[in-house]
């Protein structure tokens, strides 16, 4: 088992397997702004595959895939029947910006993906269209009804901006009342060394809560495992779906935090909030270095892993508190 210097335990990696995106949100990246990873820096498949396996030893049992857009990566669904093939114990999950799934959501399920978490931050074509660069609402909605469809578990995270779609709460909760998803607004946080971060824009999770309980009964849900992401829950009555907070800004999680990252060209963040990141890749590419010494790696600076509210506190007034995009992390 991975642990740190808080006595917390790692068993969640979040993968991004690309720092490429066909979505420019303003609130993640901004054209120009970002450099993108030479594509010799980033991990083969193989490689990936290597750090997962080798992961899973210290009893790593979920896994997330994400980016950019993990879809935009060449062969992804081939790497996803790689894990399935190679770690069939584990749990593999995808966040996505939804635009690319079209006519493969029976492969996924194929593939044994049983669930999946979708952005999605406003329900109007045109607001999609300011947010993101891109008039792919459709395709998201259909995203959405394709998962459904074939029976996958649909999370849709929402980034709750004031001024932009707080308009839209009470809406998104309408639709986890008679869909069967997981609506999760996520409190906007300040990252990457060209965000849009704005204090303007910030919304708590209490008063969303309290715009969502205007159209709707809520009730706290515990945690079922120690696996679960950082949301809290909440059910609503006589609804298909559910209701959660990522209250990343106002109400941190990192004292239960589970998870370390890895970017796609092999660094290994022990935060989000954090700049300091550990190469892997040197590592992997070494063949002198087995999967032990890999794994020594990441095991101390597992041991180094802070409190990332901490770094948040330390922070002048609207400074991001990290300089890598969101996009280049893989949120
Ligand atoms: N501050 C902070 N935010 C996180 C962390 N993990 C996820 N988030 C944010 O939560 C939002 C949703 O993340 P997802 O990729 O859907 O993953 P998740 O919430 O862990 O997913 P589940 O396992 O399905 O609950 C994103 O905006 C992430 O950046 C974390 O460890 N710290
Ligand atoms: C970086 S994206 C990568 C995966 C995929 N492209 C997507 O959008 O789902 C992962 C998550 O981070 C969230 N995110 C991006 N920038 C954020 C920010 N500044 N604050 C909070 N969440 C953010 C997105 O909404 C998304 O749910
Ligand atoms: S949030 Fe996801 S879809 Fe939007 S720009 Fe960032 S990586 Fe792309
Ligand atoms: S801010 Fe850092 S320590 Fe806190 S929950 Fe997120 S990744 Fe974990």
């Amino acid at each position: 088992m991975f642990h740190d210097s808080y006595g917390r335990e790692v068993n969640y990696i979040r993968l991004s397997v690309t720092d490429r995106c066909n979505l420019q949100c303003f609130y993640c990246r901004t054209d120009g702004c970002v450099k993108f990873i030479p594509h010799e820096n980033v991990l083969s498949y193989e490689e990936m595959l290597r750090l997962v396996k080798a992961a899973e030893k210290m009893n790593v049992s979920k896994l997330r895939l994400t980016g950019g857009e993990p879809f935009v990566r060449k062969d992804f669904l081939a790497f996803l029947g790689m894990l399935k093939e190679e770690c069939p114990k584990l749990d593999v999950r995808i966040t996505t910006n939804g635009t690319l799934l079209g006519g493969k959501v029976p492969a996924l399920k194929h593939l044994g993906i049983k669930r999946i978490n979708i952005s999605l931050d406003t329900l109007k074509a045109e607001k999609f269209k300011e947010i993101t660069s891109r008039d792919f609402l459709p395709r998201v909605e259909r995203a959405i009804d394709d998962c459904l469809h074939y029976g996958l578990t649909v999370k849709i995270n929402v980034v709750a901006m004031r001024g932009v779609n707080d308009n839209e709460i009470r809406d998104f909760v309408k639709l986890a009342k008679v869909l069967p998803v997981d609506i999760r607004f996520i409190e906007f946080m300040p990252i990457g060394g060209c965000s849009h971060w704005k204090e303007g824009y910030a919304i708590s999770a209490k008063e969303i809560l309290q715009e969502a309980q205007s159209v709707a009964k809520l009730t706290p849900l515990e945690k079922k495992s120690k696996t679960d992401g950082p949301a809290r829950l909440y059910s609503i009555q006589n609804g298909e779906g559910r209701i959660g907070m990522i209250s990343a800004m106002s109400d941190h999680f990192c004292k239960t935090c589970n998870r370390l990252r890895i970017t796609s060209d092999g660094r290994l963040r022990t935060c989000l909030f954090s700049d300091k990141e550990y190469k892997l890749r040197p590592a992997l590419r070494n063949s002198r270095l087995d999967d032990d010494q890999l794994l020594r790696i990441m095991q101390r600076a597992t041991e180094s892993k802070p409190l990332g509210y901490k770094l948040l506190e330390k922070r002048l007034n609207s400074a991001s508190v990290c300089t890598k995009a969101m996009s280049s992390i893989g949120g």
